[in-house]
């Protein structure tokens, strides 16, 4: 007698959504075709494959995916339809089902893409768990940690606008109002574009996170992108290209945003990739604010109201 198929949390197929599979052939109520069973003679490697590809369709359609009708549709697949694998209660006489249209049939075949970006979001979240080793003070690198939330202050974003006002307060050279004011454009706009993608893409930090953060506002409860990433890599960038600066201090500003960025992992603040892309927004940031950079002969009104300050 053959033994039942099990689908890959090793639960025996069809017992979830139809009782009435039984005996390897039987379809779901009222389908002679609904069958997850597929007959027991039918029990081949191809036809388990063909399985094993629904069920991770199932997962990836979320809780709402009925798996009564999911399995209708993997009977009536091509590869069932073609008739390598019969159907038990399918007989020669019964029409075969019309076919499905286009999309339906490339849903059962999760894309190379889906899958490298799961892949890879796997890979995010248990290489970022492992990272996180200040997340809290009992953590493997717990004592580092009040250094690591030092180094927070120094990429928030608080303490960059403020700065950048005070100095634009005590500036008396028209090119260092300039930079300044163009500096403030920048700290803006980033924390403009960083709440927004934050609110749209709506990822929640990690699990191991503490959130005791310095001043955040409410899309900081969400780690896509990492600001303080973004921020680091845009300050810097602009630095590098505004400030004449020694070899030396140049390292030190690059150092200071690559560490500035793993701190964030390191505290469990962050996953990898929220740093990465909060990186490489940052750098292309800073090529909008130099495109639109503001200069008394494009932005004469807002110089104009600072002169009269
Ligand atoms: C003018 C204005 C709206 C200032 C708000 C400055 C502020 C509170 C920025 C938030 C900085 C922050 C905590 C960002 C979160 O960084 P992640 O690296 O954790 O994403």
């Amino acid at each position: 007698m053959p033994s039942p198929r099990r689908n890959v949390e090793g639960r025996p197929l069809g017992a979830s959504a139809s009782s009435s599979s039984s005996g390897g052939g039987g379809g779901g109520p009222g389908s002679p075709t609904h069958g997850g069973g597929g007959g027991g003679s039918s029990s081949s490697s191809s036809s388990s494959s063909s399985r094993f590809e629904f069920q991770s369709l199932l997962g990836s359609r979320g809780s709402g995916a009925d798996p009564t009708c999911a399995r209708l549709r993997l009977s009536e697949s091509p590869v069932h339809r073609r008739g390598s694998f019969p159907l038990a209660g399918a007989g020669p006489s019964q029409a075969p089902p019309p076919p499905l249209p286009e999309e339906d049939r490339m849903d059962l075949n999760p894309s190379f893409l889906g899958i490298a970006l799961r892949s890879l979001l796997a890979i995010d979240l248990w290489l970022s768990k492992k990272l996180g080793v200040c997340a809290g003070e009992s953590s493997s690198w717990g004592s580092v940690r009040p250094l690591m939330k030092l180094l927070e202050i120094s990429g928030h974003g608080i303490p960059w606008l403020l700065g950048t006002l005070y100095c634009l307060s005590r500036s008396d050279s028209w090119a260092g109002r300039e930079v300044l004011m163009n500096l403030l454009f920048a700290l803006l706009l980033d924390l403009l574009l960083v709440a927004l993608l934050k609110g749209l893409v709506r990822r929640r930090r990690p699990a191991h996170n503490q959130m005791d953060m310095f001043f955040t506002l409410s899309v900081d409860k969400y780690s896509f992108p990492s600001g303080h990433a973004t921020r680091a890599a845009l300050v810097s960038r602009f630095i590098l290209n505004h400030l004449v600066l020694a070899i030396p201090l140049r390292v030190l500003v690059v150092l200071w945003a690559f560490i500035l960025g793993l701190s964030r992992v390191l505290l469990g603040r962050h996953n990898v990739t929220d740093v990465a892309f909060g990186f490489l927004m940052g750098y292309m940031q800073y090529s909008i604010v130099d495109y639109c950079w503001l200069s008394p002969h494009n932005a004469p009104l807002l110089f104009a109201l600072w002169n009269q300050q």
